[in-house]
Protein backbone atom coordinates (compact mmCIF):
# COMPACT_ATOMS: atom_id res chain seq x y z
CA UNK A 1 0.00 0.00 0.00
CA UNK A 2 1.37 3.44 -1.26
CA UNK A 3 2.69 5.70 1.98
CA UNK A 4 -0.13 8.88 2.72
CA UNK A 5 2.24 11.82 2.48
CA UNK A 6 1.51 14.00 5.63
CA UNK A 7 0.59 16.55 3.82
CA UNK A 8 -1.40 14.55 2.32
CA UNK A 9 -3.64 13.96 5.62
CA UNK A 10 -4.23 17.08 6.05
CA UNK A 11 -5.49 18.37 2.62
CA UNK A 12 -8.51 18.63 3.96
CA UNK A 13 -8.26 20.85 7.46
CA UNK A 14 -6.39 24.12 7.53
CA UNK A 15 -3.21 24.81 7.44
CA UNK A 16 -4.00 25.92 11.21
CA UNK A 17 -5.44 23.25 11.93
CA UNK A 18 -2.66 21.08 10.65
CA UNK A 19 -0.23 22.86 12.41
CA UNK A 20 -2.39 22.60 15.78
CA UNK A 21 -2.08 18.82 15.14
CA UNK A 22 1.44 18.58 14.95
CA UNK A 23 2.18 20.79 18.22
CA UNK A 24 -0.66 18.62 20.16
CA UNK A 25 1.52 15.67 19.02
CA UNK A 26 4.57 17.41 20.05
CA UNK A 27 2.61 17.63 24.05
CA UNK A 28 1.35 21.25 23.34
CA UNK A 29 -2.11 21.82 24.61
CA UNK A 30 -4.75 24.41 24.72
CA UNK A 31 -4.91 25.74 28.05
CA UNK A 32 -6.62 28.70 29.73
CA UNK A 33 -3.80 31.46 31.11
CA UNK A 34 -1.60 31.12 33.97
CA UNK A 35 -0.65 34.37 33.93
CA UNK A 36 -2.44 37.85 33.62
CA UNK A 37 -1.75 41.10 33.20
CA UNK A 38 -4.34 42.92 34.24
CA UNK A 39 -3.56 46.65 34.23
CA UNK A 40 -3.75 49.54 34.73
CA UNK A 41 -4.17 50.90 30.73
CA UNK A 42 -1.37 52.97 29.75
CA UNK A 43 1.02 51.94 32.60
CA UNK A 44 3.09 50.32 29.58
CA UNK A 45 1.71 46.92 29.48
CA UNK A 46 2.29 46.89 25.52
CA UNK A 47 5.99 47.08 26.15
CA UNK A 48 5.97 44.67 28.55
CA UNK A 49 4.09 41.98 26.37
CA UNK A 50 6.11 43.09 23.61
CA UNK A 51 9.45 41.62 25.68
CA UNK A 52 8.17 38.68 26.98
CA UNK A 53 6.32 37.23 24.14
CA UNK A 54 10.23 36.29 23.26
CA UNK A 55 10.77 34.38 26.24
CA UNK A 56 10.39 30.62 24.86
CA UNK A 57 8.21 29.54 28.25
CA UNK A 58 5.76 32.32 27.57
CA UNK A 59 3.17 32.11 25.10
CA UNK A 60 0.43 34.73 24.79
CA UNK A 61 -2.79 35.05 22.75
CA UNK A 62 -2.66 33.85 18.82
CA UNK A 63 -3.12 36.89 17.10
CA UNK A 64 -1.38 39.35 19.74
CA UNK A 65 -3.64 41.39 20.86
CA UNK A 66 -5.68 41.94 24.13
CA UNK A 67 -8.11 39.41 24.93
CA UNK A 68 -11.47 41.28 27.11
CA UNK A 69 -12.86 37.71 28.00
CA UNK A 70 -13.48 38.88 31.42
CA UNK A 71 -15.29 42.66 30.41
CA UNK A 72 -16.48 42.07 27.16
CA UNK A 73 -16.31 38.76 25.83
CA UNK A 74 -17.83 36.92 28.82
CA UNK A 75 -21.01 35.60 27.25
CA UNK A 76 -18.78 33.76 24.43
CA UNK A 77 -17.69 30.94 27.29
CA UNK A 78 -15.09 29.37 28.24
CA UNK A 79 -13.54 27.39 25.87
CA UNK A 80 -13.70 30.71 23.43
CA UNK A 81 -11.35 32.40 25.96
CA UNK A 82 -9.02 29.16 25.73
CA UNK A 83 -8.84 29.26 22.07
CA UNK A 84 -7.54 32.17 21.79
CA UNK A 85 -4.24 31.62 22.92
CA UNK A 86 -1.42 29.51 20.98
CA UNK A 87 -0.78 26.44 22.90
CA UNK A 88 1.71 25.27 25.51
CA UNK A 89 3.71 22.91 26.45
CA UNK A 90 4.52 21.91 29.97
CA UNK A 91 7.03 24.06 30.51
CA UNK A 92 5.58 27.16 29.33
CA UNK A 93 2.83 29.57 30.83
CA UNK A 94 0.35 30.99 28.86
CA UNK A 95 -0.22 35.09 29.76
CA UNK A 96 -3.50 37.21 29.23
CA UNK A 97 -3.22 41.03 28.70
CA UNK A 98 -5.80 42.90 29.09
CA UNK A 99 -5.88 46.20 30.73
CA UNK A 100 -9.36 46.73 31.39
CA UNK A 101 -9.90 43.86 33.88
CA UNK A 102 -8.02 45.91 36.43
CA UNK A 103 -10.80 48.45 36.65
CA UNK A 104 -13.51 45.78 36.03
CA UNK A 105 -15.30 45.20 39.03
CA UNK A 106 -16.64 41.73 38.50
CA UNK A 107 -13.42 40.38 36.65
CA UNK A 108 -11.80 38.83 40.08
CA UNK A 109 -14.58 36.92 41.12
CA UNK A 110 -15.20 35.61 37.72
CA UNK A 111 -11.28 34.50 37.28
CA UNK A 112 -11.06 32.96 40.73
CA UNK A 113 -14.59 30.85 39.88
CA UNK A 114 -13.46 30.08 36.06
CA UNK A 115 -9.49 29.44 36.19
CA UNK A 116 -8.76 26.48 38.65
CA UNK A 117 -4.99 26.42 40.15
CA UNK A 118 -2.61 29.02 41.49
CA UNK A 119 -2.91 32.21 38.67
CA UNK A 120 -0.57 34.92 38.94
CA UNK A 121 -0.91 38.70 38.36
CA UNK A 122 0.80 41.13 36.65
CA UNK A 123 -0.06 44.48 37.80
CA UNK A 124 1.77 47.60 36.68
CA UNK A 125 1.41 51.02 37.33
CA UNK A 126 2.28 54.57 36.85
CA UNK A 127 2.33 58.12 38.59
CA UNK A 128 -2.23 58.45 38.04
CA UNK A 129 -1.57 62.12 37.32
CA UNK A 130 0.80 60.86 33.68
CA UNK A 131 -1.58 57.77 33.50
CA UNK A 132 -4.75 59.99 33.83
CA UNK A 133 -3.25 62.17 31.29
CA UNK A 134 -1.71 59.54 29.06
CA UNK A 135 -5.41 57.79 28.62
CA UNK A 136 -7.35 60.92 28.00
CA UNK A 137 -4.95 61.99 25.14
CA UNK A 138 -4.74 58.19 23.77
CA UNK A 139 -8.43 57.90 24.05
CA UNK A 140 -9.05 60.56 21.95
CA UNK A 141 -6.57 59.99 19.13
CA UNK A 142 -7.55 56.78 18.10
CA UNK A 143 -11.63 58.34 18.14
CA UNK A 144 -10.57 61.30 16.59
CA UNK A 145 -10.44 62.31 12.75
CA UNK A 146 -7.14 63.77 11.22
CA UNK A 147 -8.55 67.26 10.97
CA UNK A 148 -10.21 66.98 14.22
CA UNK A 149 -6.33 66.67 15.38
CA UNK A 150 -5.47 69.10 13.53
CA UNK A 151 -7.58 71.63 14.85
CA UNK A 152 -6.37 71.15 18.45
CA UNK A 153 -4.18 73.46 20.61
CA UNK A 154 -2.78 73.04 24.03
CA UNK A 155 -4.99 75.66 24.51
CA UNK A 156 -8.18 73.37 23.39
CA UNK A 157 -6.58 70.36 24.89
CA UNK A 158 -6.58 71.66 28.58
CA UNK A 159 -9.89 73.00 27.96
CA UNK A 160 -10.97 69.55 27.34
CA UNK A 161 -9.28 67.72 30.12
CA UNK A 162 -10.78 70.21 32.45
CA UNK A 163 -14.10 69.59 31.56
CA UNK A 164 -13.40 65.59 31.36
CA UNK A 165 -12.16 65.77 34.83
CA UNK A 166 -13.66 68.57 36.72
CA UNK A 167 -17.28 68.97 37.67
CA UNK A 168 -19.51 71.77 37.27
CA UNK A 169 -18.22 73.02 40.60
CA UNK A 170 -14.45 72.52 39.68
CA UNK A 171 -14.05 70.01 41.94
CA UNK A 172 -12.17 66.51 40.78
CA UNK A 173 -14.43 64.33 38.89
CA UNK A 174 -14.46 61.24 40.97
CA UNK A 175 -16.69 58.89 37.89
CA UNK A 176 -14.79 60.87 34.87
CA UNK A 177 -13.08 57.55 33.92
CA UNK A 178 -9.47 59.15 33.40
CA UNK A 179 -9.89 59.93 37.09
CA UNK A 180 -11.44 56.39 38.30
CA UNK A 181 -8.74 54.13 36.58
CA UNK A 182 -6.12 56.01 38.49
CA UNK A 183 -7.78 55.25 41.62
CA UNK A 184 -5.40 52.26 41.77
CA UNK A 185 -6.62 51.33 45.81
CA UNK A 186 -9.94 51.14 45.02
CA UNK A 187 -9.65 48.61 42.33
CA UNK A 188 -6.64 46.66 43.91
CA UNK A 189 -9.38 46.07 47.27
CA UNK A 190 -11.55 44.28 44.79
CA UNK A 191 -8.77 41.92 43.67
CA UNK A 192 -7.24 41.13 47.27
CA UNK A 193 -10.83 39.80 48.37
CA UNK A 194 -10.37 37.03 45.66
CA UNK A 195 -6.79 36.81 45.98
CA UNK A 196 -3.15 36.76 48.20
CA UNK A 197 -1.36 39.72 47.92
CA UNK A 198 1.63 37.15 46.94
CA UNK A 199 -0.04 36.58 43.65
CA UNK A 200 0.59 40.07 42.09
CA UNK A 201 3.59 41.30 41.24
CA UNK A 202 3.24 45.01 40.47
CA UNK A 203 5.86 46.65 37.60
CA UNK A 204 6.43 50.46 38.45
CA UNK A 205 6.53 52.25 34.97
CA UNK A 206 9.60 54.95 35.69
CA UNK A 207 11.37 51.40 37.04
CA UNK A 208 10.74 50.02 33.39
CA UNK A 209 11.62 52.95 31.15
CA UNK A 210 15.17 53.02 33.43
CA UNK A 211 15.73 49.44 33.59
CA UNK A 212 13.80 47.48 31.31
CA UNK A 213 16.22 43.90 31.74
CA UNK A 214 15.59 44.54 35.59
CA UNK A 215 11.67 44.60 35.32
CA UNK A 216 12.17 41.27 32.95
CA UNK A 217 13.91 39.72 35.41
CA UNK A 218 11.77 40.04 37.85
CA UNK A 219 9.10 38.59 35.83
CA UNK A 220 11.12 35.85 35.17
CA UNK A 221 11.60 35.29 39.44
CA UNK A 222 8.06 35.70 39.66
CA UNK A 223 6.96 33.57 37.63
CA UNK A 224 9.48 30.58 38.06
CA UNK A 225 10.62 30.52 34.93
CA UNK A 226 14.41 30.27 33.18
CA UNK A 227 15.84 33.61 32.88
CA UNK A 228 16.13 34.68 29.51
CA UNK A 229 16.98 38.22 28.89
CA UNK A 230 20.32 39.70 28.59
CA UNK A 231 21.89 42.83 28.07
CA UNK A 232 22.69 42.34 24.72
CA UNK A 233 19.80 41.52 23.56
CA UNK A 234 17.88 45.27 23.90
CA UNK A 235 19.51 47.79 21.10
CA UNK A 236 18.08 50.60 20.15
CA UNK A 237 17.29 52.48 23.46
CA UNK A 238 15.24 49.33 24.05
CA UNK A 239 13.13 49.72 21.30
CA UNK A 240 14.66 46.77 20.08
CA UNK A 241 15.49 43.30 20.67
CA UNK A 242 17.58 40.89 19.01
CA UNK A 243 16.34 37.34 19.33
CA UNK A 244 17.31 34.15 17.32
CA UNK A 245 19.46 36.21 15.49
CA UNK A 246 16.82 38.62 14.15
CA UNK A 247 16.03 42.48 15.08
CA UNK A 248 12.51 43.06 16.61
CA UNK A 249 11.63 46.46 16.63
CA UNK A 250 7.94 48.27 17.77
CA UNK A 251 7.36 51.50 18.87
CA UNK A 252 5.52 52.07 21.73
CA UNK A 253 5.13 55.35 21.97
CA UNK A 254 1.48 56.75 21.73
CA UNK A 255 0.25 58.70 19.11
CA UNK A 256 1.45 62.99 20.38
CA UNK A 257 0.13 64.10 16.87
CA UNK A 258 -1.50 66.63 18.45
CA UNK A 259 -0.59 68.63 21.11
CA UNK A 260 -0.98 67.52 25.10
CA UNK A 261 -3.07 69.62 27.37
CA UNK A 262 -0.80 71.77 29.88
CA UNK A 263 -1.54 70.89 33.82
CA UNK A 264 -1.34 74.30 35.18
CA UNK A 265 0.00 74.82 39.09
CA UNK A 266 -3.95 74.90 40.45
CA UNK A 267 -4.41 71.44 38.79
CA UNK A 268 -2.03 69.76 39.41
CA UNK A 269 -2.13 70.35 43.08
CA UNK A 270 -6.06 69.76 42.64
CA UNK A 271 -4.99 65.58 41.15
CA UNK A 272 -1.88 65.44 43.37
CA UNK A 273 -4.67 66.40 46.27
CA UNK A 274 -6.85 63.92 45.58
CA UNK A 275 -4.71 60.71 44.60
CA UNK A 276 -2.15 61.07 47.59
CA UNK A 277 -4.77 59.51 50.20
CA UNK A 278 -5.37 56.90 47.26
CA UNK A 279 -1.79 56.38 46.51
CA UNK A 280 -1.17 55.91 50.45
CA UNK A 281 -3.34 53.75 50.51
CA UNK A 282 -2.47 51.62 47.50
CA UNK A 283 1.33 51.52 49.25
CA UNK A 284 -0.29 50.02 52.36
CA UNK A 285 -2.19 47.78 50.21
CA UNK A 286 0.94 46.77 47.99
CA UNK A 287 3.25 46.82 50.86
CA UNK A 288 5.81 48.89 48.87
CA UNK A 289 6.41 52.05 47.77
CA UNK A 290 5.79 54.65 45.23
CA UNK A 291 8.02 57.46 44.08
CA UNK A 292 4.73 59.37 43.20
CA UNK A 293 2.72 58.31 46.12
CA UNK A 294 3.21 62.21 48.15
CA UNK A 295 4.00 64.33 45.33
N1 LIG B 1 10.06 50.80 27.97
C1 LIG B 1 8.97 51.38 28.48
N2 LIG B 1 8.78 51.41 29.81
C2 LIG B 1 7.68 51.96 30.35
N3 LIG B 1 6.68 52.53 29.62
C3 LIG B 1 6.82 52.54 28.29
C4 LIG B 1 7.95 51.97 27.66
N4 LIG B 1 7.79 52.12 26.34
C5 LIG B 1 6.63 52.76 26.15
N5 LIG B 1 6.03 53.01 27.33
C6 LIG B 1 4.78 53.76 27.58
O1 LIG B 1 3.68 52.93 27.92
C7 LIG B 1 2.49 53.71 27.70
C8 LIG B 1 1.42 52.81 27.09
O2 LIG B 1 0.99 51.93 28.08
P1 LIG B 1 0.14 50.63 27.72
O3 LIG B 1 0.90 49.84 26.74
O4 LIG B 1 -0.21 49.97 29.00
O5 LIG B 1 -1.14 51.26 27.03
S1 LIG B 1 -2.49 50.47 26.70
O6 LIG B 1 -3.32 50.50 27.91
O7 LIG B 1 -2.18 49.10 26.26
O8 LIG B 1 -3.11 51.29 25.63
C9 LIG B 1 2.87 54.85 26.76
O9 LIG B 1 2.85 56.07 27.51
P2 LIG B 1 2.60 57.49 26.82
O10 LIG B 1 3.62 57.62 25.74
O11 LIG B 1 2.78 58.49 27.93
O12 LIG B 1 1.19 57.48 26.30
C10 LIG B 1 4.28 54.47 26.34
O13 LIG B 1 5.10 55.58 26.04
Amino acid sequence: MKEVEPSFKFQNISWDDAAKKILRDEGYESRLPDVINIGAKKAGTTVLMFYLKFHPQIQISSHGQEVHYFDWHYDKGIKWYESQFNLANKHQLVYDKTPRYFITKSAPCKIRKDISGKLRFILCVRDPVSRLISDFHFSKSIRSSRGWRQMQTAESETKRLKDEILTANFLINESSPYVYTSDYATHFQEWLKEFDREQFLIIENDEMRSDLLGELRKVETFLGIDPYFTEDMFVQENRCLKHEGELFCSSFISDKRFPLPTVDEGLEKMLRDYFRPRNEEFERLTGRSYKWTNL
